[in-house]
């Protein structure tokens, strides 16, 4: 039985990608009060996987899983899901939009609707709250400072609250893309709608840094879905990219790729290869196929046997 940790509590949008990674039946799924527990605690082997936020379609990267990745023991990612977002704003029986001096929600959350509540509570204070399950929870009990949640309507009906609006994201069509994290013990097999994701750190005797490191990628046709900066928190100005790229380490011109990298950079981060959740196949341009590369590795390693 695999025992999965995802960001709870129980209501959180990253337990509806648990879900629809892996139906209950079967799994052990414990929920973490943050990103950092989750992944701490499966560094220590209390369980086999983590599920985590890592990108929002409107606000950007996760921090807290970014850094989590790119420091301290190694950790891969072994699948992604998809996940479309639609908030409410809940509150206990009884209240009304005139009763709300503060809203409480997770901050990714509270960036989704901030259109909304400057036009229908423009003077409402936010206050964060580790979920946005968590602050409905919250709101049930009368703790946490705020008299509304914005949450999923799942941890509105969990805690038994009135939703006072529906479908208060600014964007229609908002999506929040999870990873699943394992320890490096396993590889998911090339399926040819892969994505690797790796964190690049940068030499600092170098100039013009991240063209160097984005030409090892153009030059073998490879494309990259996203990349964040992140500081490394040692010094003002120091900075590494955590990249995700189309392809499986298993491809040559990914291996390539990574190679070019790795000689380039101060250390490259292997974060995981694993099938995208779009299901899209990486389209490959015929000068950088796997048949491709071996034809020419054959050729160098005749020329240096013999010549010709
Ligand atoms: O608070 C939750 O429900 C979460 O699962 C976290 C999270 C996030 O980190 O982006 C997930 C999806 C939504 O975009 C808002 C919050």
């Amino acid at each position: 039985m695999t025992r999965y940790a995802y960001l709870g509590p129980e209501g959180t949008f990253t337990q509806m990608a648990l879900h629809a990674w892996r139906p209950a039946q079967g799994q052990e799924q414990t929920p973490f009060g943050s990103v950092d527990g989750a992944l701490a605690a499966l560094r220590e082997r209390q369980i086999d996987a983590a599920v985590v936020p890592i990108e929002n379609s409107v606000e950007g990267g996760v921090s807290a899983t970014l850094d989590a990745l790119a420091s301290g023991d190694p950790l891969i990612v072994t699948g992604e899901v998809l996940v479309p977002i639609t908030f409410v704003l809940a509150a206990r029986a009884g209240t009304t939009l005139a009763d709300i001096r503060a809203v409480g929600t997770h901050s990714h959350a509270w960036a989704q609707v901030r259109g909304w509540a400057q036009q229908h509570l423009p003077d409402a204070g936010y206050v964060p709250a580790l979920s946005t399950a968590a602050a409905a929870a919250d709101v049930a009990a009368g703790s946490g400072g705020y008299e509304a949640a914005v949450c999923a309507p799942v941890a509105a009906q969990n805690h038994g609250l009135s939703v006072l609006a529906e479908d208060i994201g600014d964007m229609a069509q908002a999506v929040t893309r999870f990873v699943v994290v394992s320890r490096p013990e396993w590889l998911p097999r090339p399926t040819g709608r892969d994505k690797t994701t790796v964190v690049l750190f940068q030499r600092s005797d170098r100039a013009g840094g991240l063209v160097e490191l984005l030409e090892q990628l153009s030059t073998r046709g490879i494309n990259m879905t996203r990349l964040d900066s992140r500081p490394t928190r040692e010094s003002m100005g120091s900075y590494c990219f955590s990249i995700d790229l189309e392809g499986h380490v298993a491809d040559e011109r990914v291996g390539e790729a990574l190679m070019g990298l790795r000689r380039v950079c101060a250390e490259v981060r292997f974060v995981g290869s694993y099938p995208a959740a779009n299901g899209r196949e990486v389209s490959i341009d015929p000068l950088t196929s796997d048949d491709a590369f071996a034809e020419a590795r054959d050729w160098l390693d005749r020329l240096r046997v013999t010549g010709g």
